[in-house]
């Protein structure tokens, strides 16, 4: 029985092309005056808000009303109601993201027509169900962000309003047809820009905010981008990239939910403190549906965060650990150094290396992964000990001819297989392994590492991987070895069931077809980002459609999609997003790219910023093993968060860096000079303490410091609870965060500590949305030293 339900327009259901309700001019016209504007704003705010108030609470009545329900006997109406309770959940929780800041924007058109843009998009109850606010991110609201004097999308007016707990606090407006800003407006901003600067300048609070009321066009073209395969959004620091990244995602869900919803959304940062800051962004958008996770977390079940020389990330992060890990898994396919004697029916029966070999060459000419393989081997094992113990009891004593019929052997067969002793004696040439344990098992070994290493690492990579701080539990594993689990979980088949490997097979099959003809239908030329998409490109793209990988999905339990894809190693998104992308190894791409065979993907970093030893300073040399030269690129190019004044230091050394690089273009200035102190080294952490502590901002300070220094200084700070106002952080931890104001320490150590440290310097100078103080004792770097004050 499907019962039904008298759905109110959900914000959801919102179309996204519906003429707004305001007829003509509004009550708050240019010339009514600043109070009369407010007070129209006003109260179309309250009205918009009665109206999420109604939604709101007749969800909330359908959610309890489902919750009485009485049906748990019923499969059926178990299955709808446990899929209604999750969508009126996820309602309210829209509704409740959608409190802040609900309505921002207003368009005044050419025609007279108004459109009122907001968080969520929201239909009227009246009789036409007009719309009353449209969705940031429908269509019809693009020309917010885009629209200029000299491309005016039919926009005659774009109004900002800024609201508060419910009560709107100023309104901006923008006249686009060249009659000039408008004198009276409120809050005394006339530009778009005020809006932005105003966001820019407020204090950080240590959560990243989303900037759906002042995104500009640049971000807006990637944000909406139609591109099915994957494109790489390159850019200098605070160009906005995470901002970009995040609400990218909140718009694909919007526009591509009945498909992402399913197959979900991966978005992957550089380490846990970065996605805490990042974490409330697409909640307050009203989307919770996003896996976000670090390639450390990927693997199911293990939390790869220890930390280990850099060294050794390189070398578990190189292409050539696959070999490695297949030679090591080969490795574990033994053969008896002397025969074991067992008995069997009273004989003797011998496992030799004869037998191994047999049944160890059928094993992997089956060209299954290893335990998949595993049947195979034992099959050949059992049958050749049949004939063994068939020739010894069976043999005719005239001529050694076979006195047992092919049904007595098969008979004999059975009876082996059944016996656990000997099964386990078989099983120890060819052991049934786990990611985990098999990783564990070969660091453990200097042997194990030296044989699988072969000539493929030399004896400094053997000896990294065999370092006195191995892991020996699953609590130990660090970001690096995620990918070689996954790996290894590729080689042996671990938690692929059989029935499902053919099936996968021929999926993988018909993914590679397509993208070889997406090779030859591109060529080898990277897309222009103005490309109109060629048809036949788009068809070779329907063949890899996330829609079709969405539907292999199970639908299984109450899990959301975010959580069964957590826990399922062979979970494939519908779209993933990497953040500070280029800090991932070639073995972290592979891992990733296993996740997205359809190759939808957004690709954000920077590549003056990479630090990681294993990390590309190419965009072209780690995708074009996946894609070719299948990618777009798209270049930000002004800075929202460092003023000028700190990025002019900053810019010397990029130059080192790279000097072909066009440094981005601050949008705003502080007009406070960064400032430098050198005192002797044993006062760097008192004086770097002191100026964290006199910071002129409200805001967060960080005090940056070198790896080397960070227990002496944390040794210092104390209990980080205890002062909150300095936060003590690497340079590494503070990738893609920000702060009011930071301190640098010792520049001309953090560019010491590794061959990329001067990209670390880079990152480090770059934090600050006020302040930059430098803290030293040795030396500064020569391309900073004359961009600075002492
Ligand atoms: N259009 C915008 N409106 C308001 N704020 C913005 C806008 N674009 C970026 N910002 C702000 O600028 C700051 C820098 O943005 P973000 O962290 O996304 O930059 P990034 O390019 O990822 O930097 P990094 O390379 O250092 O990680 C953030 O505070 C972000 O909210």
């Amino acid at each position: 029985m499907t019962r039904t339900h008298n759905i109110d327009k959900a914000p959801s259901e919102a179309p996204s092309n519906t003429s707004v309700a305001a007829s003509g001019r509004d009550a708050s016209a240019p010339d009514g005056g600043t109070d009369e504007r407010v007070a129209a704003e006003q109260t179309f705010l309250d009205g918009v808000y009665a109206r999420l108030d109604r939604l709101r609470r007749n969800t909330q009545r359908r959610l309890a009303s489902e919750l009485r329900e009485d049906g748990e006997d019923n499969p059926q109406l178990l299955s709808e109601r446990e899929s209604y309770e999750r969508m009126y959940s996820e309602d309210l929780a829209k509704f409740d993201a959608a409190e802040h800041n609900l309505y921002f924007g207003r368009l005044d058109m050419d025609g007279g027509e108004v459109r009122r843009i907001g968080r969520i998009g929201i239909l009227d109850d009246d009789e036409d169900d007009s719309t009353l606010l449209l969705d940031w991110r429908a269509p019809l609201s693009r020309p917010f962000y885009l629209a200029t004097p000299a491309a005016t999308e039919d926009v005659h007016r774009r109004r900002h309003v800024r609201t508060r707990s419910r009560r709107v606090r100023a309104v901006n407006d923008e006249m686009l047809d060249g009659t000039g800003a408008d004198p009276t407006a409120s809050g005394g901003d006339v530009v778009n820009e005020s809006a932005l600067i105003a966001a820019l300048d407020a204090a950080r609070t240590g959560e990243m905010t989303d900037i759906v009321e002042t995104i500009q066009r640049e971000q807006d073209v990637i944000i909406r981008s139609a591109h099915r395969g994957v494109t790489v959004v390159q850019g200098a620091p605070g160009t906005g990239k995470t901002a970009v990244a995040l609400h990218r995602a909140a718009y694909l869900l919007y526009t591509h939910r009945d498909i992402l919803s399913r197959s979900g959304v991966l978005i992957i940062g550089p380490n846990d403190t970065f996605l805490r800051y990042i974490g409330q962004v697409l909640p307050s958008l009203g989307e919770t549906g996003v896996l976000l996770s670090t390639i450390g977390d990927l693997y199911p079940g293990v939390h790869g965060n220890r930390p280990e020389p850099r060294e050794t990330a390189v070398v578990k992060g190189d292409l050539r650990m696959v070999d490695v890990l297949k030679r090591a898994v080969r490795e574990r396919q033994t053969l008896p150094s002397t025969p074991i004697t067992l008995t069997f029916d009273g004989y003797p029966l011998e496992i030799d290396r004869k037998v191994i070999t047999h049944a160890r060459g059928r094993a992997r000419s089956s060209r299954r992964p290893h335990n998949r393989a595993r049947p195979v081997f034992l099959d050949a094992a059992f049958d050749a000990l049949a004939q063994q113990h068939a020739e010894r009891i069976g043999s005719s004593l005239l001529d050694g001819s076979q006195l047992l019929s092919r049904t007595d052997i098969a008979d004999i067969r059975d009876e082996l297989a059944a016996d656990e002793s000997i099964r386990a004696a078989l099983e120890e040439f060819w052991p049934h392994l786990t990611p985990a344990s098999f990783l564990l098992d070969l660091y453990a070994s200097r042997d194990h590492i030296d044989r699988a290493g072969g000539t493929i690492l030399d004896r400094d990579e053997k000896s990294l991987l065999f370092a006195d701080e191995f892991p020996t539990d699953t609590s130990q594993f660090t970001p690096a070895d995620a990918p070689l689990l996954d790996e290894v979980a590729e080689i042996i088949g671990y938690d692929e069931p059989d029935e499902s490997e053919r099936e996968r097979d021929e999926w993988r099959q018909r993914l590679s077809e397509a993208q070889d003809a997406l090779d030859i239908l591109t060529g080898s030329a990277p897309q222009d980002l103005e490309d109109e998409l060629d048809p036949e490109i788009l068809m070779a793209y329907d063949l890899i459609d996330a829609e079709q990988l969405a539907s292999r999905q199970t639908q299984r339990e109450r899990l959301t999609t975010a959580e069964r894809a957590q826990t399922d190693r062979t979970w494939t998104f519908g779209h993933v997003i990497v953040d500070e992308a280029q800090e991932l190894s070639p073995m972290a791409w592979r891992m990733l790219m296993r996740r997205t065979p359809n190759r939808w993907m957004t690709i954000i970093g920077d590549t003056a910023q990479t630090s990681d030893l294993a990390g590309t300073r190419d965009w072209g040399e780690v995708l074009s093993p996946y894609v070719a030269q299948r990618w777009r690129h798209h270049e930000l190019t002004v800075n929202y968060r460092t003023p000028r004044e700190i990025m002019d230091v900053a810019t010397g050394v990029l130059a080192e860096i790279d000097p072909d690089r066009t440094p981005p273009t601050s949008l705003r200035s502080s007009g406070r000079s960064p400032v430098s102190v050198r005192v002797d080294a044993d006062d760097v952490v008192d004086e770097a303490l002191r100026r964290a502590h006199a910071t002129e901002s409200d805001g967060l300070t960080a005090v940056i410091v070198p790896d080397e220094l960070y227990t002496r200084f944390a040794v210092a700070v104390g209990d980080p609870d205890d002062d909150r106002a300095v936060h003590l952080t690497t340079v590494s931890d503070a990738k893609g965060l920000e702060f009011d104001e930071t301190v640098v320490v010792e520049p001309t150590a953090i560019v010491a500590q590794s061959p990329r440290g001067l990209s670390d310097l880079y990152v480090a100078l770059t934090r600050a949305t006020q302040q930059l103080s430098v803290v030293y004792s040795e030396d500064l770097p020569a391309a900073m030293a004359q961009h600075l004050e002492s």
